[in-house]
């Protein structure tokens, strides 16, 4: 299957991945794409035969001798399962992906484990959904992934785990564990929360209601979906840093309550506004092109929601030579409408809604 690998891997040798739920089976299939030796287990035999059955790797043998292993089970399972592989394979690095850095390296410095061969790391890509049928090996493909110094650790082991990191068409970003435990409470942490309490908001809303849902409450909701138990033990390790976010957020929300119940006093609308403009001077801070690219015009063409429509659109605009450099799609609640905003080079605006406007699109605004 040679013809069918991306590139050849900077990884060499065996990779071994213990846990092969959704990271690990991401990984797994990742580099094997690139032709890389990856053996899969997992505490649960049906997660280790599915991880095999959707190619993620091979079973593990008597005289496997990795030279890397990469550990993706559960935050609260990290660290007991890193010093079981530090002291199984005495020559390997070792890895894990969790979504906390500080408490499991506490725990490890806590125990007697090797830890010049442990370098901690955490991909910033995931999905909703855990489990070896929910990977893919494009997972982490342009994301950012954790890399953890601490003094004292060897240059090569934090190389090798870069070259994990680039293998899987990722970004190495080099951060010590607090400094990442700060950065993701911020980001990721306590996105989850806010997401998870307006999303329990809708748990008793009319069906008529949630008919008028559009894209706003969608992106705000969209991580509410994720998996508790997963959650639970990603937010009780970082307790400490998320609690205080979520007390300054807890002023803000009630700093806009006050404002709401007061409104025709005065200063209530200034207020409104000044917060208004803060959540607008954040979301512009967010790197990315998605929604605020200053780099980029954006065309809102309606579609109507059948098959071959989205192909179609996009078969024309490669005639027409216009170039998408993003895209995202919404559908029209209760009508057969598809809403596709295109970014486009600012220069290929006025081309793009008359080129498309000709040939029939309905273009919005
Ligand atoms: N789900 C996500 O979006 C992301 C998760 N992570 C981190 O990746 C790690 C794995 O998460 P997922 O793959 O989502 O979970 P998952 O639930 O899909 O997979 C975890 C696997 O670990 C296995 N496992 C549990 N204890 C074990 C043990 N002691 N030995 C061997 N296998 C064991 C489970 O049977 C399961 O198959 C977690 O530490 C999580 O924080 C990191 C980035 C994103
Ligand atoms: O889908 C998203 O936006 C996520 O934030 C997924 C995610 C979940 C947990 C992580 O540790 C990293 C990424």
């Amino acid at each position: 299957m040679t013809e069918a690998r991306l590139r050849e891997s900077r990884v060499a040798g065996t990779v071994r991945v213990v846990g092969s739920g959704l990271l690990g089976a991401s990984v797994g299939l990742g580099l094997a794409a690139r032709g890389v030796d990856v053996v899969v287990t997992d505490a649960s035999r049906t997660a280790a035969r599915l991880a095999v059955e959707y190619g993620a790797g091979r079973p593990p043998a008597p005289d496997d001798a990795p030279g890397l292993i990469v550990v993706a089970v559960p935050p609260d399972a990290i660290a007991e399962v890193v010093a079981a592989e530090l002291e199984a394979f005495p020559e390997a690095t070792v890895t894990d992906v969790a979504s906390v850095k500080s408490a499991p390296l506490a725990e490890l410095e806590a125990s007697a484990a090797d830890l010049s061969r442990y370098v901690g790391s955490h991909p910033l890509a995931g999905r909703e959904r855990g489990g070896p049928i929910s990977a893919r090996a494009d997972l982490f493909l342009g994301r950012p992934w954790v890399v953890c110094t601490r003094p004292g650790l060897a240059r090569g082991r934090v190389s090798l785990i870069e070259q994990l990191a680039l293998d899987l068409g990722a970004i190495p970003v080099e951060m010590d564990a607090v400094t990442h435990d700060e950065s993701v409470a911020l980001v990721s942490h306590t996105p989850q929360l806010v997401s998870t309490l307006m999303a329990r908001r809708l748990g008793a809303a009319a069906d008529a209601a949630l008919g008028l849902a559009g894209g706003g409450v969608r992106d705000v909701t969209r991580v509410a979906s994720s998996d508790p138990a997963l959650w639970v033990q990603i937010l009780a390790a970082n307790a400490s840093v998320v609690a205080p976010i979520l007390r300054a957020y807890r002023d803000d929300l009630g700093d806009v309550i006050d404002a709401l119940e007061r409104i025709d006093e005065s200063g209530s609308r200034r207020a409104l506004a000044e917060t208004l403009a803060g959540g607008n001077a954040g979301v512009a801070r967010l790197p990315g092109k998605h929604g605020q690219d200053k780099r980029f015009a954006s065309v809102v063409v309606l579609i109507d929601d059948t098959p071959g429509q989205l192909g179609r659109l996009f078969t024309e605009l490669g005639e027409l030579g216009i170039n998408i450099e993003d895209m995202r799609m919404e559908h029209s609640p209760g009508a057969q409408i598809g809403i596709v905003e295109l970014a486009v080079l600012p220069e290929a605006l006025t081309r793009t809604v008359d080129d498309l406007a000709e040939r029939g699109w309905r273009i919005a605004g």
